[in-house]
């Protein structure tokens, strides 16, 4: 994810902006907080969290640990930590390329830097914490949805990241899984393209041409993806899609799927939840990376743009295709490798945001604000040698804090998702002055509301690496809420949410989530790294419910956002715009959802309320 921060990247405020916002008399000396990647212990032992030991008692590290942090362990990158930048000197950082860094390093700031001082910062948030945060409606360990009723004493599930899982475990345990054919539903999003599906299916192959009446024919449902004439892929669909009509052994099905009788080293869960991922990307068996980036340009123009602890992001054509190898039994980047159903949740996030997009007919809720995902795909093999150069330019330029991806083997499995390029992340962006950070406040605060209230959704890691921006000529855009349609001004700027990894939503038929409490060095960051503290916020005010409904922690996050802005962040602003930065900061305290944040006074003049059509 974005925040996979470029280390070397100098933040671009470069100064101290707290001796600006609160210490305007002070003759201190300027400094700067610069987020980046944890690298401090990337040779040291990572600590497999216990669930995942017991998940995958076998892994092996085969690859030195480059990384450790309060935030490793789950899908979580992005993560950063404070380092302390004199001239930014990173030299005590213990990182492998650092020679190579420091050659291509921008010219830095000669500006005298001291150390950032912990104790102004503290105090400002003592003020502008001041309000104590509201009790949070009682923990929902009881929703009423479906997957209570798999649970059982006597079923021990494994740990699993979401609900997603346990339905598929509930299935195979013949329990009642709830609403019927609810995954089906789910996995009816619509998202692909028709022809990057046929574009999978070999010629004497293909698709069977079931087009939902309701469902553009661009735009095919999952169940369209059924193949004709593969006995197996259709057997697991129907296990996917008759939930309540009858429980036959999908794993038995699943056995004579002879692409995942191969793979010996997943057990019976994995081989479900991969054949899954398979049939949502509308795929018989893995294509390569080289396949899926060909149908997008000239494998010879990619471009690395960015790196995630888990992804690598690439430029392709016009679409930004994210790479994240999953499944393997050995470590990448110093982070035990996803497995499906991990990305199983992360891709239905993806498809079910993606819904948000339409603003035709009647919607109740509706945004642009959240990237869309093009296409997804499973691939398998190594990295083509076009991808190889492009990353290890990237590293020559950016210095990379990721494996070289030349040692993957030719098993090795992925998941691309293929994106809309949504600009560059908050944390390098240039913002020119107060109105584009309102905007940027007005945006994300109004794509969540509308999410807030589509699905319950909450980001839960919204850092600035997590937003995109990009420059248009729209003066406004459009969002729909809770039937309203409303438009935000852009001064224009646009921005895009990515990185739906720790979120959670009900989208009405399954409650996807993370469970955070598995990952305890997500909340062990730093003390008054905003960012870090955010993680605790939201432990607070979850009380580690973590499938629980808190739209609180959307609004922890835009807090979050108003101190970057403050903090963090260089453009032109007056000290009128700070103190209403740190007002509005103060009144976030006491609202309960982004929902209920947007209608603060701060954003009154950024929105513009439509008539009725009727
Ligand atoms: N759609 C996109 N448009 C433009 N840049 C993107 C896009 N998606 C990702 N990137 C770039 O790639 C970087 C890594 O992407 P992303 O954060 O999604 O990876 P990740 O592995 O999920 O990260 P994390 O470490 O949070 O898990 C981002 O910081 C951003 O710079």
């Amino acid at each position: 994810m974005a925040s996979l921060r470029d280390a070397r990247r100098e933040n671009d405020d470069g100064l101290d902006l707290w001796s600006q916002i609160a210490a305007p008399d002070n003759g201190l000396p300027q400094m700067a907080v610069t987020y980046r990647r944890r690298v401090e212990k990337k040779n040291a032992e990572i600590p497999i969290s216990r669930i995942e030991k017991d998940r995958w008692p076998n892994r092996l590290s085969l690859a030195p640990n480059k990384r450790i942090s309060w935030n490793r362990s789950l899908s979580t990158r992005g993560r950063t930590s404070i380092i302390i930048s004199s001239g930014v000197d990173y030299d005590h950082q213990p990182r492998q390329k650092e020679a190579k860094r420091k050659q291509k390093r921008a010219p830095l700031n000669k500006t005298t830097v001291h150390p950032p001082n912990f104790e102004k910062e503290r105090a400002y948030f003592q003020e502008v914490d001041s309000l104590e945060l509201l009790e949070e409606s009682p923990s929902p360990k009881h929703l009423g949805t479906w997957v209570m009723g798999i649970q059982s004493s006597e079923v021990v599930l494994p740990h699993l990241p979401s609900r997603l899982e346990k339905w598929l475990i509930s299935k195979k345990f013949n329990y009642s899984c709830g609403p019927s054919g609810s995954l089906a539903k789910i996995l009816e999003t619509p998202i692909m393209p028709m022809e990057s599906i046929c574009s999978d299916v070999s010629n004497s192959t293909r698709p069977k041409e079931q087009v939902s009446p309701d469902i553009s024919s661009d735009f095919p449902s999952i169940s369209n993806n059924v193949i004709e004439g593969h006995t197996c892929s259709q057997t697991h669909m129907e296990g996917l899609s008759t939930c309540d009509d009858n429980c036959e052994d999908i794993g038995q099905g699943l056995k004579n799927l002879s692409l995942i009788s191969e793979s010996e080293t997943l057990d019976g869960d994995h081989k479900v939840s991969f054949a899954t991922l398979l049939t949502i990307c509308g795929q018989l068996a893995p294509s390569t990376l080289l396949d899926v980036f060909s149908q997008y340009c000239d494998p010879n123009s990619i471009i690395k743009i960015g790196e995630g602890t888990y992804g690598e992001a690439f430029k392709v054509g016009a679409t930004v295709c994210k790479i994240v190898p999953i499944d393997g039994d050995f470590r990448v980047n110093g982070e035990v490798q996803k497995v499906s159903a991990e990305l199983l949740e992360e891709v239905l996030l993806c498809q079910t945001l993606n819904r948000l997009r339409r603003h035709d007919g009647h919607v109740s809720n509706a945004s642009t604000a959240f990237i869309e995902t093009l296409n997804l795909k499973v691939c398998q093999g190594v990295y083509d040698a076009s991808l190889i150069r492009a990353w290890e330019d990237w590293d020559e330029e950016h210095g990379s804090e990721n494996d070289h991806p030349g040692k993957f083997p030719e098993k090795q499995c992925y998941v691309v998702f293929v994106l809309e390029h949504g600009g560059k992340d908050l944390e390098s962006f240039v913002l020119l002055n107060f109105d584009e950070a309102r905007s940027l406040l007005v945006q994300v605060a109004a794509a969540l509301a509308v999410a807030e209230a589509a699905y319950e959704f909450e980001h839960r890691d919204l850092h600035w690496g997590n937003i995109l921006l990009t420059r248009k000529d729209d003066e406004t855009v459009e969002f729909t809420l809770e039937g309203r349609r409303m438009s935000a001004r852009t001064f224009g700027l646009s921005i895009s949410i990515i990185d739906f990894t720790l979120s959670r939503m009900n989208n009405g038929e399954a409650v996807l989530f993370l469970d955070l409490s598995s990952d305890p060095l997500l909340f062990e960051g730093p003390k008054g790294d905003q960012q870090a503290e955010t993680y605790r916020k939201m432990k607070e005010v979850t009380q580690e419910c973590w499938e629980g409904s808190f739209p609180k922690t959307n609004v922890l996050w835009l807090q979050y956002l108003v101190d970057i802005l403050l903090l963090k962040k260089s453009y032109q602003r007056s000290s009128k715009d700070e103190r209403d930065l740190r007002l509005l900061k103060r009144r976030l305290t006491s609202y309960c959802s982004a929902r209920e944040a947007l209608d603060d006074a701060f954003f009154r003049d950024l929105l513009i309320e439509h008539k009725s059509d009727k």
